[in-house]
């Protein structure tokens, strides 16, 4: 039987209706499975996941395999020791189901060599590939400790840090996809799962199974004929996507990506906005109960419940322009590489970093009170020019000395006691000691202080006093 037929240069016409409406009743259509939630070209079939379960992998002489830390589209991830540089590493082994298959090993050793090509911060080192002891397809990489940022996503509140957090690792995605693609690289699978930040802040952008070298003109696909896939099971279109080589994750995909015309560093560009779409709005762009129903908005471009969600949620609506402007059905409306979106991010977030700072600048310049930054080990670290107005020092003679040396003799073992209070965590509230000032004279002040221990700060705000009690 023909479940297809494949044509020519078919454009879909983008469905500005809601999708929904079309689709026949199938609520018995199987939901998205792992396998199904990716599309991948050579290697899809049959695969059960389950059986990954009776999956191990022997000891190697080199490698100690500690344990299983991830599972993916087309392979096991291992937690290891490896012997020669005395270091753990990541080993990532090709999933049971795809071994013997020639296509899809050729992938997989391709996925190591890209990852090892592309020598950024951003992308994991690959130090190694081969063939197990026990005969199965591995390469061994840097070992990232940290978490996606789809696992972020879920447990951070989006308190505005949060966000801005966020936002900062966006900011270093976007800077990694650009440096691939000034390597005429596209990665084509963008998406939470495939970003790991790491214990130290590190980003990594993971999995580079789908990517593809781009030559002067975008890749050319197969592309799928609309009625094709308008009335046919979840599993017949897998078997559809697969044969027209269409590669990437549906809810995250560009239109002509998913339609299968062909493929380009502007696809990337709609990944990054569906990333970012999901930052702000907390969904990818897509959603629906099937794999089928996901696949089919993507294939239509149905974006305009996307951008109504990106309109509502409470960003700055610079940065949802910036997302909508990456997912614009019309690939030549996107921005017209990673780089460019780098570039944007990046200065937006440098220009609210400085706006930031300049409003409390000048908050700090309305006031008459003392405001500082210290350490816990008794230096200021930062002070505002009140400081001087009152104890006639220069910021830098202030900085300069532990700050205990500008007190009156009498109040310097109540002050350590006070930092000794501020070092476990507890505020104090008006408490009050004698600072000398640079005529000789002693004016009392009364401070209200709270410290942050983990940091080694404190956070004070003070102002003259007639004597401890005002
Ligand atoms: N170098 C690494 N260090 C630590 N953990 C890793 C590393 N590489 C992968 N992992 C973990 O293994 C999981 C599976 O990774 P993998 O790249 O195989 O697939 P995936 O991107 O999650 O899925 P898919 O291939 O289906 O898109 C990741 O989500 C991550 O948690």
């Amino acid at each position: 039987m023909t479940l297809i037929q494949l044509c020519g240069d078919v454009a879909l016409e983008p469905n500005h209706e809601d999708p929904e409406s079309m689709i026949p009743d199938r609520s018995s259509a199987p939901t998205a499975s792992i396998s199904k939630d990716r599309v991948e070209s050579e290697a899809a079939g049959d695969f059960d996941h389950d059986d990954c379960q009776e999956q191990s992998i022997a000891q190697m002489e080199r490698y100690a395999i500690d344990k299983q830390i991830g599972k993916g589209g087309m392979g096991l991830v291992y937690h290891a020791y490896d012997s020669t540089f005395d270091r753990e590493v990541a080993i990532k082994v090709l999933l049971k189901n795809y071994q013997g298959r020639d296509e899809a090993c050729q992938r997989f050793f391709q996925e190591a060599r890209t990852t090892a090509r592309l020598q950024h911060p951003g992308i994991v080192s690959v130090y190694d590939m081969g063939i197990s002891d026990d005969g199965q397809p591995f390469f061994a990489m840097k070992l990232v400790e940290g978490r996606t940022l789809s696992e972020l996503m879920k447990t951070e509140n989006k308190t505005q840090l949060q966000y801005s957090r966020l936002l900062d690792v966006f900011a270093r995605v976007c800077q990694t996809i650009a440096y691939a693609h000034s390597h005429q690289t596209v990665h084509l699978d963008i998406k939470p799962s495939n970003v790991m930040v790491g214990a130290y802040g590190e980003v990594h952008v993971m999995d580079w199974g789908l990517s593809r070298q781009l030559g002067k003109s975008p890749i050319e696909l197969t592309p799928i004929c609309p009625a094709a896939v308008e009335h046919i099971s979840d599993e017949q279109l897998s078997m559809i996507l697969s044969n027209s080589k269409i590669i990437g994750t549906p809810s995250y995909m560009a239109p002509e990506q998913a339609r299968g015309h062909h493929i380009s560093v502007r696809s990337d560009v709609f990944g990054l906005g569906a990333l970012l779409c999901e930052i702000l709005t907390g969904k990818p762009p897509y959603e629906g109960s099937s794999f089928r129903r996901i696949y089919r908005r993507a294939a239509r471009g149905s974006l305009d419940k996307t951008y109504q969600r990106l309109d509502a949620c409470d960003a700055d609506p610079a940065i949802i322009a910036l997302a909508k402007r990456c997912l614009a059905r019309e690939e030549n409306a996107r921005p017209a590489d990673a780089g460019t979106i780098a570039t944007q991010i990046t200065t937006y977030l440098e220009s609210s970093k400085e706006r930031a700072e300049r409003d409390l600048c000048r908050f700090f310049e309305l006031s008459m009170d003392l405001f500082c930054i210290a350490s816990l080990d008794g230096y200021f670290k930062r002070v505002n020019s009140n400081f001087s107005r009152v104890l006639g020092y220069s910021d830098s003679e202030l900085i300069s000395k532990p700050f205990i040396e500008f007190l009156h003799p009498d109040d310097v073992q109540q002050t350590i006691r006070a930092i000794g209070t501020l070092a476990q965590g507890d505020s104090i509230a008006a408490f009050c000691n004698r600072y000398r000032d640079s005529g000789g004279n002693y004016r009392w002040i009364q401070w209200n202080a709270k410290s942050i221990p983990q940091d080694n700060t404190i956070f004070a705000v003070a102002r003259v006093v007639d004597g401890p009690d005002g």
